[in-house]
């Protein structure tokens, strides 16, 4: 494709994307449906320049705002992902000119907001957690796409086995710091083409992801259940710490992401899993099992903010009012799932969110109502489960990881036992 071709088709995209009613993921798919003809190489640079100009919005609207012709192409210029060199293809002298100049500017230089690229209702509860100093640390990591990780299934792979399948296959992995399941992977190589992924030894997971289902500490034999389980990455992860045995309930309000969650489950050798579909946390199935649960993990609807790294668009499509309507439904997840929870038993309550209204806000007024629920200290439970460094992980005996610190998305955790 001409140079000029693959420009416009970046313009199109981008504006399509920036329209910000739908997750750009979807659009970037949908994009390429219609466009088939497209090789790999181009897929991979309209999507890359499209989620390059969704982290640096703030910045490269500001630049752009020299220049002419349509915004869109400008941004894409900005965020121009693949070859320079091809690029030029596309370029009059004035358009170069103007290129050079514009991503010669210091981002040093820039006025604040255009520097850490978040919406100020995003950056300041930010700032007031983490203090000025690690915010600009945390902004300046949230720009960066962030590393793939795997989680090697125990049922099917030893992790070394899986490291040595895939240096075999040109890939090179280094085990993850905290995760005893980890693998981090250099690049994005297409791993569904691989015997590993295909005989579901391994499963694309961000760390993060697994140390929530090792603070469950599930165990063979036991009633477990993933209350909002998705597409199921952690099913996966608790089915097999269960080591396939016992009863796994997958629940969740959506069909759809819970028929995703078939394949995997396909792939992943497990048959203890249960996937049932619920109208909403109170469901009638809920209300059967009530106090019969030796663990539930609740990995709640929430802002995604902890994913920004992986989701950039979230920035711009989430809002202060959406974030004030997740934290009702999250309080009502929590205390609906809970009533599973038999005695003795442990409710782990999780979210992808950095925000504290999302996190300890809402375990806070759970424990507050809740009084036979015990704060169970996060770091012996990861410890216990065989994570490395646990207490690096946690604050307040809740589980707090940051992309800054710790190399993971987002998240956040706290766990407690039913006296
Ligand atoms: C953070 S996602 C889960 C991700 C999943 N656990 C995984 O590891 O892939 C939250 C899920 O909660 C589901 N959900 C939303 N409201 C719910 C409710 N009232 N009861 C149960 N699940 C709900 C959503 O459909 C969504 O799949």
């Amino acid at each position: 494709m001409s140079p000029n071709s693959l420009l416009d088709l970046a313009t199109e995209l981008l504006r399509s994307v920036l329209r910000l009613d739908a997750p750009a993921d979807s659009v970037v798919s949908a994009f390429f449906r219609q466009h088939k003809n497209l090789g790999p190489r181009e897929r991979q640079t309209l999507a890359e320049t499209t989620y390059a100009v969704l982290r640096q919005r703030l910045a490269f609207q500001h630049l752009a705002q020299s220049g002419s012709g349509p915004l869109e192409r400008r941004l894409a210029l900005l965020g121009w992902s693949g070859s320079d060199v091809y690029l030029r293809g596309a370029l009059g002298p004035n358009e170069r000119d103007w290129m050079g100049r514009a991503r010669g500017v210091s981002p040093a230089s820039l006025p604040e907001k255009q520097r850490h690229n978040l919406p100020e209702w995003l950056a300041a509860p930010l700032r007031a957690e983490i203090g000025e100093t690690e915010f600009w640390a945390l902004a300046e990591t949230l720009l960066k796409p962030a590393p793939l990780d795997l989680r090697v299934n125990p049922l099917k792979a030893k992790r070394e086995e899986v490291q040595a399948a895939l240096r075999a296959a040109g890939i090179e992995a280094v085990t993850t710091p905290y995760s005893p399941w980890g693998l981090r992977v250099d690049g994005k190589p297409a791993l569904n083409r691989l015997e590993v992924f295909n005989s579901g030894a391994v499963e694309v997971q961000d760390e993060g992801s697994q140390l929530l289902a090792l603070l469950t500490e599930a165990k063979r034999g036991e009633m477990v259940a993933d209350f909002c389980a998705g597409a199921g990455g952690k099913t996966l992860a608790l089915g097999a710490m269960m080591r396939n045995t016992g009863r796994l309930y997958a629940f969740d309000i959506s069909g759809h992401r819970l028929e995703s969650l078939k394949p995997r489950l396909a792939r992943s050798g497990l048959s203890n899993v249960y996937p049932a579909q619920i109208a909403h946390e109170r469901d009638e199935r809920i209300k059967r099992l009530a106090g019969k649960i030796d663990r539930v993990l609740v990995d709640a609807p929430c802002s995604g903010l902890g994913t920004l790294r992986r989701n950039p668009d979230l920035k711009w499509r989430q809002s202060q009012k959406a974030v004030d309507e997740l934290v009702v439904k999250q309080a009502a997840i929590l205390a609906s799932a809970a009533r599973l929870v038999k005695p003795g038993g442990r409710l782990v309550y999780a979210t992808c969110s950095l925000l504290a209204v999302e996190n300890e806000a809402i375990a806070a007024a759970f424990g507050e109502v809740q009084r036979e629920f015990k704060l169970l200290p996060a770091a012996e439970a990861l410890e216990r489960a065989g994570v490395a460094s646990a207490t690096s992980l946690v604050a307040s005996d809740h589980l707090r990881l940051w992309p800054h610190r710790h190399a993971t998305d987002g998240f956040f955790a706290a766990v407690w036992q039913r006296q």
